[in-house]
């Protein structure tokens, strides 16, 4: 039998009571609303209690395997279209969804049997499935789902061949735009990630639209990570001057948030920049709120990028210093990896570890003082929000003087 030693046993008791407190908040706060940052907390706590809990050795494996089979058969029952085939009220035989499916009953009672003991979905008498809170969210078109589905063809596509890249490339951080885990994963190691997205138009199409998604989730503007009013007011001073241009700003989500909480920046002084294929998508799609943005293609990287992600990433960088105006201002909206500390925001490491696939990265607060510098920029100011995203900030730069 496993025990625990005295300083986890301490840690077990001090979590246990910061669990109390939290437990305590969120249900006083459950009538004002206020429980996002107690929900963290708890979940926090919870989840440092099992790992402190849970013995080592056979109960740690298998439950991987059991993870393992619940990303396996959500992804195929996702394919199926089987979430939509349960009804939300009420349940369906696994002969009935199965018939829906074109698949045997015995095989959609097996693979239904994964998710019914991972409370994702639930058996209901001895034939039958419904849904759960949880299976919801993989209905058709539901926000979540869609971008759960497109962390299946970013994440564990290249990370089930990411030993092999290693094994070819050597195990150091890959650099450059070409040659990366992402690239190697799908068969074109010598063609930049966008390039290869855009031969796959449906995993083009999954990628944009959870980027939008993700975007309109995350607290640019909505939690004050950013005050535009200063934009407006320049707007207002200087009528012949674009406002507000955003960089490889994918389906103009983040112009459009923006717009919607200081209506006072034009439409039709804002620029969206990028790649042809997402300007083209963004063109036939012609939706009425970007009607008046202006949509203009680039490559943010201008033909001949050097080698180095850093250098990459500085390289973007200074193209856009090269051409700001005095008083222009350069936002990023990215990750400070450090922000909070040394230990990285729990999302935040596993980003980083999705970046690296993209020969990208998370950077910590001295890494961006670097790149910015190189590119001529100094930054003003980093600052967060209240949003989900512990991990985001906007950092806000100027040309350097
Ligand atoms: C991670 S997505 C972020 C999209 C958007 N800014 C957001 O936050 O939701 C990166 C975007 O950069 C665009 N992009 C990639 N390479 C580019 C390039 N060389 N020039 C211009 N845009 C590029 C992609 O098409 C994609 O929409």
């Amino acid at each position: 039998m496993a025990t625990i030693d005295d300083v986890a046993r301490a840690e077990l008791k001090t979590t246990a009571d910061e669990l109390q407190t939290a437990v305590d908040a969120f249900l006083a706060g459950q009538e004002k609303g206020d429980v996002d940052t107690c929900r963290k907390t708890i979940i926090d706590a919870c989840e440092k209690m099992l790992q402190t809990v849970k013995p080592p050795g056979h109960f740690q494996w298998m439950e991987r395997v059991r993870q393992m089979g619940v990303m396996g058969v959500t992804h195929l029952f996702q394919e199926w279209g089987a979430f939509d085939h349960i009804p939300e009220q009420g349940a369906i035989s696994f002969a009935e969804l199965g018939k829906k499916l074109d698949a045997e009953t015995s095989l959609t009672e097996r693979l239904s049997g994964v998710l019914i003991v991972a409370g994702i979905l639930r058996l209901v008498g001895t034939d039958s499935v419904a849904h759960t809170p949880s299976s919801l969210i993989f209905l058709r078109g539901n926000p979540s789902g869609v971008v759960y589905r497109v962390a299946w063809d970013n994440c564990l596509v290249a990370y089930f061949h990411m030993a092999d890249f290693f094994a070819k490339y050597g195990r150091k951080e890959p650099q450059g735009l070409t040659h990366i885990p992402a690239s190697f994963a799908r068969g074109h190691p010598d063609k930049p990630f966008f390039e290869v997205l855009a031969m796959d138009p449906p995993y083009l199409k999954r990628f944009t639209d959870a980027m939008a998604i993700i975007e309109a989730m995350s607290p640019a503007v909505t939690a004050g990570m950013h005050d535009f009013s200063w934009l407006v007011q320049k707007a207002e001073q200087e009528p012949n001057r674009p406002v507000f241009v955003d960089v490889g700003g994918g389906k103009g989500q983040c112009i459009l948030t923006i717009h919607q909480e200081f209506p006072g920046i034009p439409l039709n002084r804002c620029v969206l920049q990028e790649r042809p294929e997402v300007i083209q998508a963004v063109e036939a799609a012609a939706d009425p709120t970007l009607a008046e943005v202006q949509k203009v293609v680039i490559d943010f990287h201008v033909a001949q990028p050097t080698k180095g992600s850093d250098t990459i990433a500085a390289n973007i960088l200074r193209i856009i210093a090269e051409a700001m105006a005095d008083d222009s201002k350069l936002l990023i909206q990215e990750d400070v990896k450090d922000f909070h500390g040394p230990r990285p925001d729990t999302d935040t490491a596993v980003l980083d570890f999705l970046m690296l696939t993209y020969g990208g990265k998370e950077r910590t607060r001295r890494c961006w003082e670097d790149i910015t510098e190189r590119a001529g920029l100094s930054i003003v100011s980093v600052s967060g929000g209240d949003g989900p995203w512990h991990g985001l900030f906007v950092i806000e730069c100027v040309k350097k003087t």
